[in-house]
């Protein structure tokens, strides 16, 4: 992610220019951003503004990855700002205008000192299985990757690790460092590490409760997400299905960033999606929201759509449990075959439909995230 590399000085700018400049930044502080729902004044957004060479520079950053809105923020800023510049003294100025991300840390508590490095933890839970909690956290990482941020991809569901096959790493094996470590496994831009990578056909993975949870830790502590002096903005986790021990135990023992939690439509799978909920929210890991998968299905001969296990559950979950949807994906062979052959959606088919879906879902998490990092802190605004 980009740092503030890009201030402009500006000694000695007359007056009027100053002036136009400062009511340039007060028109940016309303745009909405649409990742947080809410305009720049109210966001600890910075806003850069700067004049030189008859350019008049604009540069905003987030605290969330967003690489792929630069088109579309810099037509709202266009604008917004020409209007505002149009007869006066910078009417005839180009502009130029660059988004960037600058992602905080969810404070860690006690965590080993190769770790510190890791931003930003977040798991991927449902209550209950088969409801494409693992295709959601392959894509959510991708999507994340695909806005700029460095991501790395834990597969924690020990009894059914399905990441090697979704990312097409069945034959990895993670290297081992200082005889204590592994180095995670790059796919698709990706730093990702599974289980699967460590069990042959003959370790089936018949595991108790203490045992799991126990090599969940080590596996996801004893991996070595970043290298010296590198930073990972978020480690995804795929959980296991469920609300059970295991699940509490990393939730308590990882300071989570967030929980997104994953469920289809139907009556069953939104009661255990709340008491997922209910789980994150007893141990304080904010949710970051819900995600609906399965909503609707399009039918491959005519393009009839329909909602094949109902409509509007997760959206009444998370309006009734104060959380919000953070988007809806439909039931499409395409996510289904992409996974099944290694290549998800979001590097399959990065300009479809479904791959936008994920990015405005990994966009949505991330930018509450934000929030939660920011919250009591003000805007800031830079002039020159
Ligand atoms: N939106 C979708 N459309 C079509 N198929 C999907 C969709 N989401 C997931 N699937 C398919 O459903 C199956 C189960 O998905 P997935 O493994 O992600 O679920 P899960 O909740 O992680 O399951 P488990 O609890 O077994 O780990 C997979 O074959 C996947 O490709």
């Amino acid at each position: 992610m980009s740092e503030h590399g890009h201030e402009h000085e500006h000694a000695e700018l007359p007056p009027e220019v100053q002036g136009e400049l400062e009511r340039l930044a007060e028109c940016l502080g309303s745009l909405h951003d649409p990742g947080t729902g809410r305009i720049l004044d109210e966001l600890d957004a910075d806003i850069e503004v700067g004049y030189e060479g008859d350019t008049v520079y604009v540069g905003v950053t987030l605290g969330y990855p967003c690489a792929t809105l630069q088109e579309d923020w810099h037509e709202r800023v266009r604008e917004a700002c020409m209007p505002t510049l149009r007869g006066g003294p910078l009417g005839k100025a180009a502009l130029q205008f660059e988004l960037f991300s600058d992602i905080p840390a969810t404070e860690a508590g006690e965590v080993p000192a190769h770790m510190r490095g890791v931003k930003n933890i977040v798991a991927v839970a449902s209550g209950k299985g088969g409801v494409g909690k693992s295709t959601t956290a392959v894509n959510l990482a991708l999507a994340l990757a695909a806005e700029g941020a460095r991501v790395g991809l834990l597969d924690a569901d020990i009894y059914g690790p399905s990441l090697p096959t979704m990312l097409g790493t069945e034959d990895a094996r993670p290297e081992v460092r200082d005889q204590k470590f592994f180095l995670p496994v790059e796919a698709h831009g990706l730093k990702t590490m599974s289980i699967g990578y460590l069990m042959t056909e003959e370790t089936p993975a018949v595991w108790r409760g203490p045992m799991a949870s126990g090599a969940l830790n080590q596996i996801l502590t004893q991996t070595l997400w970043c290298g010296e002096g590198e930073e990972l903005d978020y480690l995804v986790v795929d959980m296991p299905p469920g609300t059970g021990d295991i699940q509490l135990t990393l939730a308590q023992k990882a300071t989570l960033a967030g929980a997104v939690i994953v469920t289809t439509p139907q009556d069953l799978a939104l009661k255990d999606a709340i008491k997922g909920v209910e789980m994150f929210r007893k141990v304080d890991v904010p949710v970051l929201g819900i995600v609906e998968n399965m909503s609707l299905h399009t039918c491959s001969n005519c393009g009839h759509t329909e909602p094949v296990f109902g409509s509007g559950g997760g959206e009444r979950i998370a309006a009734s449990y104060d959380t919000g949807l953070l988007g809806q994906l439909p039931l499409a062979m395409s996510i289904r075959e992409g996974t099944d052959r290694g290549l998800p959606s979001v590097v399959s088919d990065p300009d479809g439909e479904v791959a936008q879906h994920y990015r405005e879902i990994a966009r949505r998490a991330s930018a509450e995230i934000w929030l939660h990092a920011e919250e009591g802190s003000t805007p800031e605004i830079e002039i020159g």
